[in-house]
């Protein structure tokens, strides 16, 4: 909760404010009885018009000025309520972006989406209701229960015998609803998890003709939902009769022996209906403190949950070197690695050594599940190596600053994914003031110089989310080119090229070799033709290094390369190969 409240911070005259105008309105409102009773006991007794009317016009200010505080304390909790929606939704984004993978890939994605939007905007519900009803609703309950002392210090004992009651059955209804509030956002979890999967893999879902098992699955989720709010719901309906009776009994009371005390004189007709307000007014501050308990509950569940993800720290410290080019270094080197995924019992990658030179290409196959992705990950700190060390320009990628590592490093992932923007703003990601002749440069290695000249607006053509306004094979060629602006000391292909043709494929190939000549080029492929011309090849099988060195020689004494080719080529074409 603490840590929640440094987002106030900035807020702090705001949160002093709205308070005390709070409190100020509900002053206000306690002075309106004792004016209703001076116009029945003074005004109505006495037919003196002149005092009505003045009454009136008192009670009427009171009322302007009661909204007027109201007003000024709504503006000011709100500012401070979104200021610090604000400031946590920040820190937050900030926090999960320097999460490592590693971190990720155990909190999972669905979980952090529903934390970033629904579970800041109830902290944020939590914090305004708090600023406005924290004091408030305590403030007219006492100053209710005094207020009536002034008047009858007899008639105060229904007060005190109702006013205990009535917060006895609140706090059971609240006892009942509010594990069930905590539970509705861990539903909310699953349908965000369910909606994503299913959105993200629409096609999918449709080629399998699962629509209807899949809305069956939604509706299962969505209908616990229901279920579960409902369930609140009906006991948080109770609250409202349970209480209105309580309070009822009590007026019964106050006029039962109130009127026995008017008889005897010993209180007015006024002050009876002023202790009626009194108590009306003590049933709406308490529901509405109620309210506030299930809403601050709710924020106080959220608030966990939030803390929990900044309290996850990356396991990756970042370096603070900058890193230096030294002639007839490697340009990257692995040294006996082995790398395990948090949580998984099996190493990806055991004790992986090897090195590559600068303008070197490197291929790496295997089968799927090899560890292939994982091997080249290590090189930019997608992830950490378990065991061994990873060096980059002779350094160990520990010591790089991010920006530094990531600045030579030029990715393209095996999904290929673009954002929403222009082609221009895709292709100037790793180098924000890239030329045009720079983009149409890198565009033309990567064979997607068409692919934007036949649209309309060129390099400033709309891009979609996630790229869908372009096919899978074009969506490849931009991220391609996106990784090559900037020309990269190292260019990473993690399968880059599998929804391209094999002449498209070849020609790619052949044009970076051609120009990304003092580059080393990582080429993934489970493709033999794609590695075949490569300076080195890497096999691994399992997460073992089986096989190192060119085609020919990976051949002659590299089995599982042997086995790779023969499935993919007869054995005419790969004597000929
Ligand atoms: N995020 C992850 N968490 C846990 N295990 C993972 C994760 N990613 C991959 N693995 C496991 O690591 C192993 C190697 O996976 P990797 O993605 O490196 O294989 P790959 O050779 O690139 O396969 P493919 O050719 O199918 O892409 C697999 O057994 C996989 O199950």
């Amino acid at each position: 909760m603490k840590q929640m409240l440094q987002y106030l911070k900035a807020y702090k005259k705001e949160s002093v404010i709205a308070p005390l105008f709070k409190m100020l309105e509900a002053s206000f409102e306690l002075l309106v009885p004792i004016v209703m009773a001076n116009i029945i006991d003074v005004g109505i007794q006495n037919g003196d018009k002149s005092y009505i009317w003045r009454m009136c016009a008192l009670m009427i200010g009171l009322g302007v000025l009661g909204l007027v505080c109201s007003l000024t304390a709504q503006y000011f909790a709100a500012k401070a309520a979104m200021g610090f929606g604000t400031a946590l939704r920040k820190a937050l984004f900030g926090h999960i972006n320097s999460l490592s993978y590693n971190e990720l890939d155990q909190i999972g994605t669905p979980t952090l989406i529903t934390r970033m939007t629904s579970d800041v905007n109830q902290a944020q519900t939590g914090v305004n209701m708090m600023l406005r009803l924290f004091l408030r609703s305590p403030f007219i309950v006492i100053g209710a229960v005094m207020m009536a002392f002034t008047i009858s210090a007899k008639l105060t004992i229904i007060f005190l015998i109702a006013v205990p009651l009535i917060g006895l059955a609140i706090y059971l209804i609240m006892r009942i609803t509010v594990p069930i509030y905590k539970k509705v956002q861990s539903i909310l979890d699953q349908i965000v998890l369910h909606t994503r999967e299913n959105y993200v893999g629409a096609r999918v879902v449709r080629a399998f003709s699962r629509e209807k098992d899949e809305t069956e699955q939604f509706n299962e989720i969505s209908g616990s939902l229901k279920d579960t709010q409902l369930y609140a719901g009906k006991i948080s309906a109770l609250m409202n009769p349970v209480t209105y009776v309580m309070v009822n009994i009590a007026i019964l009371c106050i006029l039962w022996f109130g009127g026995w005390q008017v008889q005897i004189g010993s209180v007015s007709q006024g002050e009876i209906v002023a202790l009626v307000n009194y108590m009306n007014q003590i049933l709406l501050a308490l529901v509405a403190l109620a309210n506030l308990i299930v809403a601050v509950t709710r924020a106080l569940a959220c608030a966990i949950r939030i803390n929990e993800v900044f309290q996850v720290n990356s396991s990756m410290e970042e370096g603070t070197k900058e890193g230096t080019k030294e002639s007839g270094k490697s340009r990257v080197a692995f040294d006996h690695v082995t790398f395990t995924y948090g949580g998984a019992q099996e190493a990806s990658l055991m004790d992986i050594s090897f090195f590559a030179m600068p303008g070197e290409t490197i291929g790496i196959i295997g089968g799927t599940g090899s560890g292939k992705s994982t091997l080249v990950n290590l090189i930019p700190r997608f992830y950490d190596a378990t065991e061994g060390s990873v060096t980059v320009d002779g350094q160990d990628v520990k010591t790089y600053t991010f920006q530094h590592l990531r600045e030579k490093i030029g990715v393209v992932p095996q999904k290929a994914v673009l954002f929403l923007g222009t082609i221009r703003s895709n292709l100037q990601w790793r180098k924000k003031d890239a030329k045009e002749s720079e983009l149409w440069k890198a565009l033309q290695i990567a064979q997607a110089e068409e692919v934007v000249k036949k649209k309309q607006k060129g390099l400033d053509e709309k891009v979609e989310t996630g790229g869908r306004n372009f096919s899978g094979g074009q969506r490849q060629r931009l991220t391609i080119a996106r990784a090559l602006v900037g020309e990269p000391d190292i260019l990473i292909l993690d399968d880059s090229a599998s929804a391209l043709d094999f002449a498209t494929d070849a020609a790619l190939r052949r044009s970076i070799k051609e120009n990304t000549k003092k580059a080393t080029v990582f080429l993934v492929s489970q493709r033999a033709a794609t590695v075949k011309n490569a300076d080195q090849i890497l096999v691994l099988d399992d997460g073992k290094l089986v096989g190192k060195g060119t085609h020919e020689e990976l051949l002659k004494n590299c089995n599982v390369y042997k086995e790779i080719c023969m499935s993919q080529f007869s054995s005419q074409e790969v004597a000929q190969l």
